[in-house]
């Protein structure tokens, strides 16, 4: 059952032609969730079937005002205008995000419904908008940089009034682990290591920001910190190894 999933898996990757991360950065950056490839590959599914999924990462109600202008900030730049007054790809592109992670992978709606259906993301699976998770993240290609916008809501709480510590390493690992796909398709985070420097008060707004470092054959290290939206209080400072699996090695259990 296994193999046969994991040859679907590759199968419907191939059909689908590009890794998951690049098929959803073709979407325009500054537009709502618009799923052109999607679209193309599943055009003979009926429509009952294919529910168009929300993109957890466009504003909602719960952004205080520093997610709102960091979000405005980068999302400026996902689409610029040339001299002549057209409009053109920026130098970032926001990263649209879903509930579950398959959903990003070519057929992934339908493969999403097959293999453990119940299964959420993480970070997305609470509906309560503001309690939880909130955050955006925008890739920038030819800086090789990530950064995520994250405001914590009053359920990470860890130590009285501040984040969990394990919440802050999910974002990290979030941002991190997405810059990875982007860069180099599947993979899994090998080590995390983060020091925590400053506590972060609930309901604050702070910077992602991951970098490449070198990449040695499967294997790519990130460092990632974590700051004030302004910069001037660091809060952790993070470095992760990612190594780069096949499809399979999810599907097949490792
Ligand atoms: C189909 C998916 C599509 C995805 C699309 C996603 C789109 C984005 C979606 C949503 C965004 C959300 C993003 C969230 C991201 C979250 C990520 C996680 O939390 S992952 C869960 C926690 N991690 C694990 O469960 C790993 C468990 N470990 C393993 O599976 C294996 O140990 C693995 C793959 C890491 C390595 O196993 P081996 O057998 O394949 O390879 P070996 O030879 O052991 O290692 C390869 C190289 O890496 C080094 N290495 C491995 N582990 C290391 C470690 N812990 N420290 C240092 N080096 C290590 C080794 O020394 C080796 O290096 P040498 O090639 O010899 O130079």
């Amino acid at each position: 059952m296994a193999r046969s999933l994991g040859r679907i898996f590759n199968g419907l990757q191939r059909l689908g032609s590009v890794s998951p991360i690049q098929t959803q950065l073709r979407y325009p950056s500054t537009s709502v969730y618009q799923p052109v490839r999607r679209r193309s590959v599943l055009q003979a599914v009926p429509s009952f079937l294919s529910p168009k999924p929300r993109d957890f990462s466009l504003p909602n109600p719960s952004w205080g005002s520093e997610l709102m202008q960091l979000y405005e900030r980068y999302n400026s730049q996902c689409e610029v205008e040339t001299e002549e007054g057209e409009k053109q790809e920026g130098p970032w592109k926001r990263v649209p995000s879903y509930n579950r992670a398959l959903k990003y992978a070519p057929c992934g709606v339908y493969l999403s419904k097959i293999i453990q259906s119940k299964a959420r993301l993480f970070t997305r699976n609470i509906n309560d908008p503001g309690a939880a998770f909130e955050y955006v993240l925008f890739i920038n290609r030819e800086e090789q940089k990530c950064v995520g916008i994250f405001q914590a809501g009053h359920l990470l709480e860890g130590p009285p009034g501040h984040v969990h510590g394990g919440a802050i390493a999910t974002m990290i690992d979030t941002v991190t682990g997405t810059h990875a796909s982007f860069l180099s398709g599947p993979v899994v985070t090998a080590n995390l290591n983060i020091n925590y420097r400053r506590p972060i008060p609930l309901g604050s707004t702070v910077l992602i920001e991951s970098s490449l470092d070198k990449k040695e054959g499967r294997k790519l290290f990130f460092s990632c910190k974590v700051t004030s939206t302004d910069g001037s209080k660091v809060h952790t400072e993070t470095t992760v190894l990612f190594v780069s699996i096949s499809a399979s090695h999810l599907l097949l259990g490792g």
